[in-house]
């Protein structure tokens, strides 16, 4: 937790006193808004030259920006790329760090960490919201995460859920579900609002939005800023950028600055930025959209019509002949730069480097209660969209009874005895294995909302990791191997007996989890399905052709048959085979062979640790594709 000045996720939180009244108006969203200042921002991303070459281009995505955004509504404007998303970013703490040459952000005069994402909100431009949810379950799934249970009983947790719906208009789709690619739900405003509201439940003080209007209609667009303006009103800093508003939205901005090639051209009063580009000789047609005027000054459409004394004495300056970007210099040169300046040294001369905001944050909730939480909506999620674990059980139903019924009865007479059950446990491991491809699905399908609640401070990245893999296991992995396995055992004819029956699906088992951990693995490792299809298929025929099948490993070349340790099918034939062929006794006309002597013959340990080998190497893969896979869900790239 922080010291005084430090904004904490908890601080941020106002607590109400519950009402017994719930139609009662309850007081939300009180907390006092900070100032947030930055100083002398230079951001820089580097770029490859080539794909692939080995030199990088550093580009200026900021190029020494300071400002100042008091509580009310502070915009950012200006025309594509013009750097108004990175600025956003970059005083939010949502842009990689690396990238920041120089320069600072203060919240109320004291340093902030990049852990100021955890203590504040944002809103990022496409919604990222559980589609399978209501309106009031998505943001019941926030209060519970990220009110503290210490603070906040139950009660109080769905009474601040009522008041965010209440508050944002919310009302009459609360009930409704989000909306999936296969589900149409509520609205995009309606989901905009919700976006806002996941934010809101813990009432913060220090709100950024990211292009909030992009993509609503005027109307919805309209209603998404008054919202924000209420919100600004009642004392919370908002900071938000955006691109063309029309005017009715521009009228509502307090504070406006204005962007072009990653420098400020204007930042001041947004009622008083027309009379500064007049006085710079910009004319405004008397009903033009002043937001239309300035992107149009910005991208040169409109040029000055007066040559005033400003204008000539900046572009006679030095800087404007070497700079490319004349606004920002007679910007600089401007009383409202000036005065920002001095603003910023006196906050400057009285910092205290030791006093930080932003770090150390902590969960609000511990990890057990984000786990439930956590693991309850994932199984909810899978109970409202059942296609995937439907389509897996059927797949396993339809391939037991193929299998099944191309090894009918295999009978105990040679060479169909062995030859037909060998066959068998190589089809049964291959079905196994490939038919748990979609696995690969399980953290890309959802990387983007996972990013976004954990970098928001939802859920510790385990949690997350846990849910998702046990509830993917159970529904999808570990229920379906039982059916897949037990229909052909019985149709084949294998040996009749319980221990041997047991150990035969567990030995389907292991094979499952051990090739679904390995598809985590790789799930976790790329952010596209393309990708991850073909780096799940490389090694699984790979194994394939190391399982000792389809070639004799004996025969092949020393430095490659190593890789057969590495294989999953080796392991789960191998266990199969003995399982079935040790101790049975198969004839034919002239002979008679013994099941230990065939094992003997292909180089099989049949031993009882032999069998159990098997089983110790598939748990190994298994946890260590596990770790592996957790370890990559960790390092994933949160950052913008
Ligand atoms: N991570 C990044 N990698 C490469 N280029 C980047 C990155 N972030 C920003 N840029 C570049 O920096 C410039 C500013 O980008 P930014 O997204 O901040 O602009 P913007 O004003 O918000 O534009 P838009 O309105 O189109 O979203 C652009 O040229 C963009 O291509």
């Amino acid at each position: 937790m922080l010291s005084e000045e430090g904004i904490m996720l908890d601080e941020l939180v106002v607590k109400e006193q519950p009402s017994t009244d719930m139609e009662e108006s309850i007081p939300c969203f009180q907390a006092p808004g900070p100032t947030l200042t930055f100083h002398h921002l230079r951001y820089h991303i580097r770029e490859r030259l080539g794909m692939f070459s080995r030199e990088w281009v550093e580009k200026d995505i900021l190029k020494d920006v300071s400002g100042i955004m008091n509580p009310g509504m502070n915009a950012i404007m200006g025309p594509t790329g013009s750097g108004k998303t990175s600025l956003l970013d970059v005083i939010a703490g949502r842009k990689d760090p690396k990238g920041l040459k120089s320069g600072q952000v203060l919240v109320d005069n004291t340093t902030v960490t990049s852990d100021l994402r955890l203590c504040s909100a944002y809103v990022v431009q496409n919604d990222v919201l559980m589609g399978t949810l209501t309106v009031r379950e998505n943001l019941a799934f926030s209060a519970n995460l990220r009110l503290s249970r210490k603070e906040y009983s139950s009660a109080d947790k769905k009474m601040r859920v009522d008041s965010v719906i209440q508050e944002l208009g919310l009302k009459d789709c609360a009930d409704t579900k989000i909306g999936t690619m296969f589900l149409r739900g509520i609205s995009g405003g309606e989901k905009k609002r919700c976006s806002i509201g996941m934010e809101l439940i813990t009432s913060p003080s220090l709100m950024f939005l990211d292009e909030p209007t992009t993509g609503l209609d005027a109307n919805t667009a309209n209603s998404i800023m008054e919202l924000l303006q209420k919100l600004s009103k009642k004392g919370k800093t908002v900071i938000f950028s955006i691109h063309q508003p029309r005017y009715s939205i521009f009228s509502q901005f307090d504070h406006l600055t204005l962007m072009n090639k990653g420098e400020i051209i204007y930042a001041g009063a947004a009622n008083k930025a027309i009379t500064y580009f007049e006085d710079l000789g910009y004319k405004c047609e008397p009903f033009n959209n002043p937001a239309d005027f300035f992107l149009d000054v910005t991208n040169g459409t409109i040029l000055p019509q007066i040559h005033n004394n400003k204008s000539e004495k900046c572009s006679s300056s030095e800087e404007m002949e070497e700079n490319e970007n004349p606004l920002a210099v007679i910007y600089r040169q401007s009383p409202y730069f000036l005065t920002v300046k001095d603003r910023l040294n006196q906050i400057s001369d009285g910092l205290d480097p030791e006093v930080t905001k932003g770090d150390r944050v902590s969960y609000a909730t511990p990890f057990y209660y984000q786990l439930m939480l956590v693991s309850g909506r994932t199984v909810r999620n899978i109970l409202r969209n059942p296609q995937t674990s439907y389509a897996q059980l059927f797949l396993n139903i339809f391939f037991g009874i193929l299998v099944g019924l191309i090894y009918y009865q295999i009978p105990h007479t040679l060479p169909e005895a062995l030859q037909n059950r060998t066959g068998a446990f190589f089809f049964l491991v291959i079905n196994m294995v490939f038919g748990n491809l979609s696995a690969v699905e399980l953290f890309i399908s959802e990387r983007v909302l996972f990013i976004h609640e954990n970098s928001s401070g939802f859920y510790r990245t385990s949690v997350y990791f846990l849910s998702k893999v046990f509830a993917d296991l159970i529904p999808n992995r570990i229920l379906p191997v039982f059916i897949f396995s037990a229909i052909p055992y019985f149709m084949m004819g294998l040996k009749p007996d319980m221990e041997a029956f047991f150990l035969y699906c567990l030995t389907m088992s292991m094979v499952s989890l051990s090739a679904v951990s390995l598809a985590f693995l790789v799930s976790a490792s790329v952010g596209s399905f393309a990708m991850a299809n073909i780096l799940i298929a490389m090694p699984y025929v790979f194994m394939m052709v190391f399982g000792g099948f389809l070639v004799n490993l004996n025969s092949m070349l020393s430095w490659m048959s190593w890789l057969k340790w590495a294989s999953i099918f080796r392991y789960g034939y191998n266990a199969l085979a003995i399982n079935e062929l040790k101790g049975q006794v198969f004839t034919s006309n002239y002979t008679s062979l013994r099941g230990d002597v065939y094992l003997d013959h292909q180089e099989i340990d049949h031993s009882t640790w032999g069998f159990w080998q098997n089983q110790v190497a598939l748990t190994g893969i298994m946890c260590m594709c596990l770790i592996l896979a957790y370890v990559q869900l960790c390092r994933i790239n949160r950052w913008k």
